[in-house]
Parts: C-alpha cells; structure tokens; sequence
C-alpha cells in the first residue's frame, strides 16, 4: 500500500532526469549552480575555517606508496566530512546529496547504499594525474560527485581544469571543465578516467565524494 502512495507522490525532476540522461548518453554531468551562491560561501567558509585549524591530511592513495610517490601522483588536501557531525553549511549540502541519491535510486535502481565525501584543497602548483577513481580496488564507487567552491573571480589561467578522457569513435577525446563556484560535475567512477591540471597562483577549493553501492 505505502508503494502506490509513494508511486503517487511521485514527481518528475527536470533537474535529475537531465543528469540521469546526461549519465546514459555520455557517462558524465556537468551542472552549473547545482548549489546556490549562499550555499558555495557558507561552504567555503566552513572549509576554510577547518584548513587554517590545519585539520586537513595530505591526500593518500593506498597504502603502499611512500610520499615521494604520492606527491608526483597527486598534491591536494583533504579532510573527510562527517555527515553525523554536519555543521550548517553541511546540512544543507548533505540535504541536497540525499535528495538526490533517493531519486536516482528510485528511477534508475542505482542501489547506492553508502556515501563519502572529502573537502580538498590544491594549494598552487599541485594536480591530481590521470586516474580511474576506483583504483583502489574499491568498486563499490558507482558515481564520483566534484563540486567546486571557488570565488566569483575564479580565471580559466588560474588552471585546475578537470579534465575528463573518453573514447569516441576510435579517438581519445579530452574535455575540460573549470572549477567554477557552484558547479557540480557528476561521473561514472568505473569508467571515465580524468585529471587535475596544474593549480597557477591561486588556490583552488572543492568537495569531491562518491555514491557507493553496498
Ligand atoms: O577536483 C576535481 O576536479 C577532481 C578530483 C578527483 O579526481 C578525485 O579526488 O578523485
Ligand atoms: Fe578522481
């Protein structure tokens, strides 16, 4: 009974059936002010306010890497966000994360279960090399999620592009995505390899998380 209830309440989301088709047709999605102004600066605040209380760790990518190795692979900051622990900015954020996952899971039968997501910092002249995010043998990483928390006056010569690489046709096709306030891009984390360019004099600000299943 509670089904036809909910089959009933149900209504379609523009928003999320333009992601969901993007995901099908290209394996990723780019959608510019998923988060409101007010809600870039609150969580650019709140990020900031934890990285000058130095909570942030170096990024690790498994264990069996030594930090010479680590630092040519990748430089960016990170520190994990609690959801149980949210401040406001974080409330919020996770609310729209929730949201969203529900519906996606309800119309596409994702069966995505768990989350987690980390602040990063790429302090100037750092970058993430090509990379597949389930390299760490973990393939419960069904959809990567990047959401950019830079200023109005973020400049493409700032660099930090990310960059994601696909197959058409035979041919390797490169697009590159400026990390602009607000933005959000969402990626099949199995198949889409990508990178982060080279930061030039500026920092750049973001949370990156993933939709897992099991
Ligand atoms: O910040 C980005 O644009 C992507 C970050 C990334 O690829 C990662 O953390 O795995
Ligand atoms: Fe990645």
């Amino acid at each position: 009974m509670s089904e036809l209830f909910d089959q009933l309440e149900f209504v379609e989301d523009p928003l999320y059936e333009r992601i969901i088709n993007d995901l099908l047709e290209q394996q990723y999605s780019v959608i510019d002010n998923f988060f409101t102004d007010d809600e870039v600066v609150l969580l650019r605040n709140s990020l900031m306010a934890k990285y000058e209380e130095e909570q942030f760790k170096k990024a690790a990518i498994g264990n069996k890497f030594d930090e010479q190795i680590i630092k040519s692979i990748r430089g960016d900051f990170v520190l994990w966000i609690d959801e149980q622990k949210a401040n406001a900015a974080e409330t919020r954020f996770f609310h729209k994360i929730n949201h969203m996952t529900h519906y996606l899971n309800k119309t596409c039968f994702l069966g995505i279960l768990h989350k987690e997501f980390h602040y990063a910092v790429y302090p100037e002249g750092t970058f993430y090399k090509r990379h597949l995010d389930t390299f760490q043998n973990d393939d419960r990483r069904k959809l990567s999620f990047v959401c950019y928390l830079n200023d109005e006056y973020w400049k493409n010569e700032n660099g930090g592009e990310l960059v994601i690489y696909q197959e058409k046709n035979g041919v390797e096709a490169a697009k590159s995505l400026y990390p602009l306030p607000g933005r959000v891009v969402i990626f099949e984390s199995q198949l889409l390899e990508h990178e982060v360019k080279t930061v030039l004099a500026a920092e750049r600000y973001s949370i990156t998380g993933w939709l897992k299943t099991r």
